[in-house]
């Protein structure tokens, strides 16, 4: 029993791409290894033999997941986690790959919902783990790290003094556990890949929100799994379920303009209630959306990884879709679709349309102002790296600058609006 405990709360690592290799720059890939086999090893005794002896395996803060060579600087990093220069990656790498899950139990203590909601502490380390395992670690972008990062997003996002103060612990409960599960076993490929493979998930959800229902629905399967939610009430964990799809499935980026439109029209009639629940879950819906595509807010060094690693999944699935002589997906030919040219688009079509109306809301938010910022530096720098040599990206690049909506689809030679590149 505890053996298998154990392996949930800390997954196995398995092999990685170059990128997670490096600890310090200078660490080579072959000791990185042996230190990370090293750290597991140690875990693995010490959970099973805490167990054993009947300790609780939170008594040392949320940290003990981790070894002492990195626990100082985890910790550290942990002190700050509302902070919007947060590295989610130094922390995956400090964490030995557990992110989530260290991440998450962290804000849980924070919010001190173990005990408001009477949580046993070895279910929710359960889901936590389980959640964070069913990430696909080799998707370049939709892994356990992009949820780490959605969930420390959506924490500065809570902590906005317009929200904060009328926040419920089950909004905060929702929210957090929303983001960390949104994208859970992502197969690295969008919705019309799996429409047009006739994937079995595009024919259970009848080809609409294909992704997110499945990620709502293993959310729920996993939650009942873990029996976390078992000693509440029947009703109260339907509405959990229910919230919780209503959250995932506000992530569908093909229903952004839906979001966008609704957003604006509180705001321009000033009549968001947030001791209305059902505004608040608005709410916690839009600032979902926002987490889920704040990297490019980011500062540039955490931004341009983003952008890298989103546009590699991309390219990865137009090297699938050529290969099985399926037509190229939009944003997905690497000799069409260039990083910066996919960056500058996305930020003018999908990120500062929302990061207006969210500042718009969140006024006056010192955090919004920085979001705002690093999103005109970064799109200012994706464009300045943006070297037209053909026509579809000197037309991407009219587009990036005059920031509209619109967006030149080279595979079918015309301006097609952003959101429809995704339906
Ligand atoms: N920097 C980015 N560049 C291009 N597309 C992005 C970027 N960030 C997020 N996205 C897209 O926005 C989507 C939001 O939902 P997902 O995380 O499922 O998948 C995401 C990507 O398809
Ligand atoms: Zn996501």
């Amino acid at each position: 029993y505890s053996s298998c405990l154990s392996e949930a709360v800390v997954p196995l690592i398995s092999p990685k791409p170059a990128y997670f290799n490096s600890i310090e720059s200078g660490e080579t890939e072959f000791s990185t290894k042996r230190r990370m086999k090293h750290l597991l090893s140690f875990q693995r005794y010490y959970h099973t033999s805490r167990l054993l002896r009947g300790l609780a395996p939170h008594d040392s803060g949320s940290l003990y997941l981790l070894d002492d060579d990195y626990l100082g600087q985890a910790a550290h990093m942990l002190s700050k986690v509302g902070t919007w220069n947060f590295d989610i990656f130094l922390f995956d790498r400090l964490t030995n790959g557990n992110s989530l899950v260290t991440l998450m139990c962290h804000l849980f203590n924070i919010y001190d919902l173990i005990h408001h909601f009477q949580l046993d502490i070895v279910k929710l380390h359960g889901f936590f783990g389980m959640v964070q395992k069913d990430y696909h670690s080799q998707n370049p972008y939709h892994n356990a790290i992009h949820a780490a990062d959605v969930t420390q997003a959506m924490y500065c996002y809570l902590k906005e003094p317009k929200l904060a103060d009328q926040l419920t612990p089950l909004d905060v409960f929702l929210g957090l556990i929303a983001a960390a599960a949104h994208d859970v076993d992502h197969p690295g490929v969008n919705q019309p890949f799996l429409i047009k493979t006739r994937h079995h998930l595009a024919s259970l959800y009848q080809n609409t929100s294909v992704l997110e229902s499945h990620h709502w629905r293993s959310t729920v399967g996993m939650l009942r799994e873990s029996g976390l939610l078992a000693h509440l009430p029947a009703e109260i964990t339907r509405v959990i379920e229910q919230q919780l799809g209503s959250l995932i499935l506000a992530t569908d980026i093909c229903r952004q303009n839906e979001f966008l439109l609704t957003f604006r029209e509180h705001l321009d009639n000033q009549d968001l209630d947030l001791l209305d629940a059902s505004h608040r879950h608005f709410i916690l819906q839009i600032a979902l959306k926002c987490a889920d595509v704040c990297n490019p807010c980011r500062s540039w060094e955490l931004s341009r990884q983003w952008g890298e690693r989103v546009c590699e999944e991309f390219h990865k699935q137009g090297e699938l879709e050529k290969k099985f002589d399926l037509e190229v997906s939009p944003q997905c030919d690497h000799k069409v679709d260039s990083v910066p040219a996919i960056q500058s688009g996305f930020i003018s079509c999908i990120a500062e349309p929302l990061f207006e109306e969210w500042n718009l809301f969140t006024h006056p938010s010192l955090l919004s102002q920085t979001m705002l910022d690093h999103l005109d530096k970064n799109k200012a720098h994706w464009i300045r790296l943006l070297k037209p040599r053909t026509l579809a990206e000197e037309q991407t690049y009219a587009c990036a600058e005059s920031c509209d909506l619109w967006f030149y689809a080279p595979q079918q030679n015309r301006y097609i609006c952003f959101y429809v590149l995704y339906q």
